[in-house]
């Protein structure tokens, strides 16, 4: 078994056992400072496109975007699995899937993500009979938006709860390590957790519900303060403080004292 392999072995045996710790991050920096701080699992997402690209939603998201920025957070992370996001229309056929998983795994990613279920099993088995381990994601699907009009929760009766789970179980049988559910009830979520027998990543689920967390790194840290989903939990004010110090720059630029260390 190759290494990227390997450790995405190491999130799906995690399930009843750690809860797996997932962050997205999409440059250098952030790589390197989730892997120092001990994160399972780095994704770069294509939710990229919103909060770094400013797009007004993931549709917008490119092959060459993904790229781009896989290759930044590979550089940084050595210990954390690197799960890339397929973008939208990146994985219309199983061909397609796996010329475009080759490539996000050629820039550093160990694995993909890609959304849906049922109608992505015979591509997520082509992917990973080529031997990229692939993640799951179910539940409300971002790069759905535009047809949804909107993000909304999911699993909310019985037969979507069913449907979700129908699509999980064709993930799992072929051969995801785990799947990320967004936006799903938290009954729904733990009936999931509870009949899957790979981990599952919530986002958006409730607490506890899931076998590990993923969520936005903008979003905990306070960078991206224009969209936040109402769920998510801010831990820091990076965009405050970041406005702040350029004030605080400018004023001393334009006061003639300078704003260079007197050293
Ligand atoms: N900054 C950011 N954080 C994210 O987590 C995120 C993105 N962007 N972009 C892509 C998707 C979109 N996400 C979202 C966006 C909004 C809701 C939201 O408003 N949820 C409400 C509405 C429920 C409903 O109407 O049914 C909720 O209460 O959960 C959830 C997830 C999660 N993803
Ligand atoms: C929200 C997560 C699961 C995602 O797909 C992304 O960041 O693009
Ligand atoms: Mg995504």
């Amino acid at each position: 078994m190759k290494e990227h392999q390997s450790k995405a072995a190491r999130i799906k045996s995690m399930k009843g056992k750690q809860s797996v710790v997932s962050l997205t991050g999409y440059d250098y920096a952030t790589g390197r400072l989730l892997d120092e701080a001990g994160v399972d699992l780095i994704l770069v997402g294509d939710s990229l496109g919103m909060v770094v690209l400013g797009f007004p939603d993931t549709t917008h998201v490119t092959m060459d975007h993904m790229l781009h920025h896989v290759a930044a957070v590979a550089r940084g992370a050595k210990m954390a699995l690197i799960v890339g996001d397929l973008p939208i229309h990146s994985y219309d056929t199983p061909e397609q899937a796996v010329e475009n998983a080759k490539r996000l795994h050629e820039a550093g990613a160990d694995a993909v993500k890609l959304e849906g279920g049922v109608r992505q099993q015979a591509k997520v088995k082509a992917i990973v009979d080529a031997g990229i381990p692939v993640l799951g994601h179910m539940g409300m699907l971002p790069q759905r938006v535009l047809e949804e009009g909107g993000y909304k929760k999911k699993g909310k009766s019985e037969s979507e709860a069913e449907a979700i789970l129908e699509g999980c179980l064709a993930l799992q049988e072929a051969g995801v390590f785990g799947i990320v559910l967004e936006s799903v009830v938290g009954s729904a979520a733990m009936m999931l957790t509870e009949k899957l027998s790979v981990p599952t990543i919530g986002i958006g689920c409730g607490n506890a519900n899931c076998d590990g967390e993923v969520a936005v790194i903008t979003d905990i840290v306070g960078a991206y303060p224009w969209f936040v989903p109402p769920f998510a939990t801010v831990r820091a004010n990076v965009a405050a403080d970041t406005k702040a110090a350029a004030i605080a720059y400018a004023d001393a630029v334009r006061s003639g004292e300078g704003a260079a260390r007197h050293v």
